[in-house]
């Protein structure tokens, strides 16, 4: 019998596609036609770097083209110095060099956000432009050209070497997307409090953004040396960083279509504005025109087509694929005696915590524990400082009085993505959930640790969430958060702290969480407190209850007893608890 016959790797098709396109293009193509084509390869390779750090991270950054003039330079210096390793290492050195200065601008950019990001950018951009015009560009004296590589030294073959890169690149971006870190760049993008819930360090993911982005311009820079032969500080202008910047916004460049088509729009535009008699400059207009297009729309071109796509396709599809497991239940529901706690220090313990909003007392001398092996809930009317609660166990307080200890220990101090990965995990009653991953990376990231595709599957399974690779966007808001609570859960926290999981859930969800929530402790060695409006819910699943109001505990103990105290009842249930 004959073994199957194994499918290329979509990569390397694309790979072979991509020098064959554009050897056919180089081969028919005039000279001015192949510089153009040349300058647009180029140019998209800075469109990757936007859509690294603004793309994929969401950081406002008005300078990748002082990385590219950094590559460029350094690219036209090792040329004169004639360093060894001829161009592919000078190219990789200048990306590192704008590396350095992507981590350098970075550090002092991670305080910053939205308009204070871009002036600082943009300053820095300015700043560049001065320090460049003010240095001549290596071998511009003597005419001392960039050598470009053996192979690729007609301007036709070298088109086709700047497309080789510009693939490399999308392969390497295509394997960011794929790793934790790739995903984790989306959750910062979508929501810094849930990044740092997930253990996610936003500093960290910013500067990396910076530092990849400054790195893939920096390579453009020295691609662009080699095209031009020698570069000036106008191919760099600060300006023209603000102009790509609001392409890459308008088409979307971490998609790989919005990178290609933002490259092109970058390069052939102007020219084209030029030929029709229209003064350049103009373009930049229209491409803020376009930019402030997306704050409407809400989303770029290519993020709202693939939207469009992949609705048609869930349309297609009907039903969800949903894979059932129907595992053993461990722990029967409703009948179950009150668990003993598993030890005598608690997972989780609270000790005379006040939080002050001005005037407002939010959190009134608590104190409260969550022993190891049980689920706990806290209950109360709106308003009554249960959120608060959690904010400020997780870290997203500022000040606090009192003292948080888990496992014994106190985190007071620890920002919230440390408190996260010692094992406080939490969710938000507000769901930030980052649409644009697929279920599967969600999970992974949410567990906030490595996890195989079988265990994977298998929480998935446990949860009813549907498949790995379904688009998060095509999943109803219960279920997303059903997959939120499994993602916490799959990374076995010492505490889950779950804020309102069963809102808008039906009968039948709300059903399956209740038995999940059950189980976590014995599945995942995990202590719960369940913030809960779903009386019934919290009856069911909790050992024991707290009650607070107006920021104060006024009861804890079990369930029955606790939902039946005429000071609770009178508090909150009102009626609805007899
Ligand atoms: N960041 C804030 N700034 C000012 N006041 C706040 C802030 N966060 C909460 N509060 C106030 O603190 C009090 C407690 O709010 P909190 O959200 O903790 O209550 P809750 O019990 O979680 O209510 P709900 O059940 O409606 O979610 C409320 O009066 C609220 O308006």
């Amino acid at each position: 019998m004959n073994a199957p016959r194994r499918k290329p790797h979509p990569v390397v098709l694309g790979l072979i596609l991509a020098a064959v396109v554009a050897a056919s293009v180089a081969g028919f193509a005039n000279n001015n036609f192949t510089f153009m084509l040349t300058g647009a390869a180029v140019s998209t390779v800075f469109m990757q770097s936007y859509g690294l750090i603004t793309g994929r991270a969401g950081v406002i950054s008005l300078c990748q083209l002082s990385f590219a003039a950094i590559g460029a330079w350094v690219v036209g210096w090792a040329n004169v110095s004639d360093l060894p390793g001829g161009f592919y290492a000078w190219l990789v050195l200048g990306g590192l060099a704008a590396t350095v200065a992507g981590v350098l601008i970075g550090l002092p950019a991670l305080r910053l956000r939205g308009v204070n990001l871009a002036v600082a950018t943009f300053a820095f951009a300015t700043a560049l432009d001065v320090v460049f015009t003010g240095i001549p560009y290596p071998g511009q004296g003597n005419y001392d050209f960039v050598q470009r590589p053996a192979g690729f030294t007609t301007d036709s073959e070298y088109f086709v070497f700047t497309v080789i890169v510009v693939t490399v690149i999308f392969i390497g971006l295509r394997y960011l997307d794929r790793t934790r870190t790739g995903g984790a760049l989306v959750e910062i993008r979508h929501s810094e409090r849930a990044a740092a819930a997930h253990g996610i360090s936003v500093a960290k993911g910013k500067l990396t953004a910076f530092a990849l982005s400054a790195f893939v311009a920096g390579v453009g820079g020295g691609l662009m040396a080699g095209q031009l032969g020698i570069v000036t500080p106008g191919n760099f202008a600060a300006f023209a960083s603000v102009s790509f910047f609001a392409i890459a916004l308008f088409v979307g460049t971490n998609n790989i279509e919005g990178a290609i088509a933002g490259g092109v729009m970058g390069a052939v535009f102007p020219s084209l504005l030029d030929a029709l008699g229209v003064p350049q400059d103009l373009a930049a207009l229209f491409f803020g025109i376009g930019a402030v297009q997306v704050l409407r729309l809400g989303g770029s071109q290519t993020d709202l087509m693939r939207a469009k796509r992949r609705r048609k396709k869930a349309a297609k599809m009907g039903s969800l694929p949903i894979p059932h497991a129907n595992p053993k239940p461990l722990v029967p529901i409703r009948l179950r005696a009150p668990r003993e706690p598993a030890d005598a220090t608690p997972a989780l313990e609270v000790r005379n915590l006040s939080v002050r909003f001005g005037a407002l007392t939010a959190n009134d001398d608590v104190s409260l524990a969550v022993p190891k092996g049980c689920v706990v809930g806290l209950v109360g009317p709106n308003g009554a400082g249960k959120s608060t609660l959690i904010n400020t166990v997780t870290g997203f307080t500022g000040s606090y009085s009192g003292q948080v200890l888990l496992n014994g220990e106190p985190v007071d101090g620890v920002p919230a993505h440390r408190r996260a990965r010692m094992g406080l995990r939490r969710s938000f009653q507000q769901l930030r959930v980052p649409e644009q991953l697929t279920v599967g990376m969600f999970l992974r990231i949410a567990a906030g640790k490595s996890l195989s595709a079988e265990e994977v599957d298998e929480q998935l399974a446990l949860f009813e969430c549907p498949a790995a690779d379904v688009p998060i966007e095509t999943v109803d808001v219960a279920t997303r958060r059903l997959l939120e609570v499994a993602g916490l859960a799959a990374g076995r926290p010492a505490v889950l702290l779950l804020d309102e999981p069963a809102a808008g859930h039906s009968s039948a969800e709300t059903e399956l969480l209740q038995r999940r929530l059950s189980e976590i402790p014995e599945r995942f060695d995990t202590a719960v407190l369940l913030v809960e409006h779903d009386i019934e819910l919290v009856r069911s699943t909790c050992d024991s209850v707290v009650v607070m109001d107006f920021g104060r505990v006024i009861a804890f103990g079990p369930p029955d007893e606790v939902l039946a105290d005429p000071a609770v009842i009178a508090a909150y249930l009102g009626s609805a608890a007899h």
